[in-house]
């Protein structure tokens, strides 16, 4: 039976027509809303009283969640059940953030010791690094990071480093860091220039340890090393080389020594990974202990992920609203919209975090779906979206339901009036535009029509993620919450998260067509448009 066809299903079509015609105007007349609609974990509040629902949706909703067995899903996933079945394997990132005294057996093997072991080898690389201790050919010592990876390997480090820059927790010697992604080499051609070879540690990020685009800018940089430098390869991958990746094989044969070495294993999927060895650059930035506390936050949201009743706990009622909004109201677009420019990397990563884990369109077993599942997600910090983006939220054609993200409290421990005044002017426009988008304006004003162009007509819905306060804990929690309503999202649409086999056919096409690029093989065998995009190519770099 698939989900559609369940009763729980059917009731919440049934419901959705009753709710297709309710404002969110009427609904929020109601005075008990916020009090029955928000809830609450540790530092974070969520607030869905600005969702187009009411308690009967909720109770359907976990009646649905029931139907699809989401409690067992659970069960399976802390367990580590092979609930990645196209890979035959489990899905362990919450394992990463697990207390250290317990265990947690996967063939046989207590996979929490592994990871606490590799903490500690962790630890002592950015103690090494921030005492000044870890030096590079010159005999300086290390003053700047760049990061290599791309994707799950780059995506999380980045945007953690950016939310957490304030949080420093005894985190040793400040150090510069980069993130180089891009596989056009466009960041390090930015950067090459000012870094000095002599204090600059590379740190290769890759699960596989074959992606080409980490690949190829890890060789530019090494090429770049040696040149700068004039050692010889064994001097430089010692002391400016450290190398992340679940494939140490790979790692050794493109010359990373065994030291400087950090493993993670297949049951980390890259978009779950900041929490392991990949997070280095976070621990790098913070300090350890602000790492440790990140995991700790994580692990808080896992609990109660693990043991909250449904209808009370944040990630599945974040989840299952989602369900709600794309299934039964209509809604194919999703704003992610944070209002803490320290968040800005924030919709990136919860773009490939959602998309490459939900944007499917067959179930566990292969069999294709007749129901839509993950929407169209992106974002931008909330106060520039405003002056970008927000003319469609509030006036344009398509329904769009958003996330607002915001801390209550900020810049509290520094004197600077003024900054805080910008935290309050920031926090009134993000209570400000999603009360617009569920209200909307006036049809009338002194009884006169407002002119159309002047209309808001509301109804968008949204959700409003308050955290206290941004610190390495309340962001790991946050960031464990989005993982865990993935999660819920895809048992009630029956889908593989953990996979992302449609990323692997453009790595093959590209592949072949690098020879007929190069002159080296005949274009003939591509359709039309790609024939002659080439020629044009061709044309252009003889006429340089
Ligand atoms: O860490 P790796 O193996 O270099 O992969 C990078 C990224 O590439 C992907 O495999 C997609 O191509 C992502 O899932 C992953 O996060």
């Amino acid at each position: 039976m698939t989900i559609t066809s369940s009763s729980s299903w059917q009731t919440l079509q049934d419901h959705a027509q009753q709710m297709q015609h309710s404002h969110l105007k009427e609904l929020l007349l109601d005075e008990s809303r916020f009090k029955t609609l928000s809830f609450a974990h540790g530092p974070l509040l969520i607030d869905f009283s600005k969702q187009r629902i009411d308690q009967h949706t909720l109770k359907h909703l976990v009646e649905l969640a029931k139907t699809a067995d989401l409690p067992g899903w659970i069960t399976r996933l802390f367990n580590g059940d092979p609930i990645n079945t196209s890979e035959a394997r489990p899905a362990l990132h919450t394992a990463l953030r697990e207390q250290a005294q317990t265990s947690l057996e996967v063939g046989g093997h207590n996979i929490i010791q592994d990871v606490q072991t590799n903490l500690s080898r962790m630890e002592k690389i950015v103690e090494r690094i921030h005492s000044g201790q870890w030096r590079g050919y010159a005999g300086e010592p290390i003053d700047t990071i760049v990061n290599i990876g791309v994707g799950g390997s780059d995506l999380g480090p980045y945007m953690a480093c950016s939310a957490l820059r304030g949080a420093r927790v005894n985190a040793g010697r400040h150090l510069k860091v980069h993130f180089v992604s891009s596989m056009d080499g466009s960041e390090l051609a930015d950067i090459l220039g000012s870094l000095n070879p002599a204090t600059t540690l590379f740190i290769v990020s890759s699960k596989s340890f074959t992606t080409i685009d980490t690949l190829s800018n890890a060789h530019t940089a090494r090429k770049w090393l040696r040149d700068a430098s004039g050692v010889n390869d064994t001097i430089i991958n010692r002391c400016h080389f450290i190398g992340i990746s679940a494939n140490p094989a790979k790692m050794s044969s493109w010359g990373i020594a065994d030291d400087n070495q950090l493993e993670f294993w297949d049951w980390i999927g890259g978009r779950y990974s900041m929490w392991s060895a990949i997070g280095l650059p976070i621990a790098l930035r913070i300090g350890m202990d602000g790492f440790r506390e990140m995991l700790q936050g994580a692990h808080s949201m896992d609990q109660h992920f693990l043991s909250a009743p449904l209808n009370e706990n944040l990630p599945v009622l974040l989840g299952l609203i989602g369900v709600w909004n794309v299934n039964f109201l209509d809604i194919h677009a999703h704003a992610i919209l944070p209002y803490d420019g320290r968040l800005i990397h924030l919709p990136a990563y919860l773009e490939q975090l959602e998309m490459e884990s939900n944007g499917k369109s067959v179930n566990r077993v292969g069999e294709s779906l007749d129901y839509r599942t993950c929407p169209v997600l992106w974002g931008e910090v909330g106060p520039n979206a405003q002056h970008a983006f927000y003319q469609l939220l509030h006036q344009g054609t398509e329904s769009v339901m958003c996330d607002f993200i915001v801390s209550a409290r900020r810049y509290e421990k520094t004197d600077n009036e003024s900054l805080r005044s910008q935290h309050t002017l920031t926090l009134a426009n993000c209570l400000a535009q999603s009360r617009i988008l569920a209200i909307g304006s006036a049809v009338q004003q002194n009884d006169q029509p407002v002119p159309g162009h002047k209309q808001y007509h509301g109804n968008q819905p949204s959700t409003t993620l308050l955290l206290d306060e941004l610190t390495p804990f309340s962001f790991g929690s946050l960031i464990a919450l989005y993982e865990h309503k993935v999660f819920v999202q895809s048992v009630i649409w029956d889908i593989n998260p953990f996979d992302q086999w449609g990323v692997e056919l453009g790595k093959t096409m590209a592949t072949s067509l690098l020879k007929p690029l190069q002159h080296q093989a005949s274009d003939s065998e591509f359709d039309p448009s790609t024939h002659g995009l080439m020629r044009h190519i061709h044309q252009q770099q003889e006429r340089s």
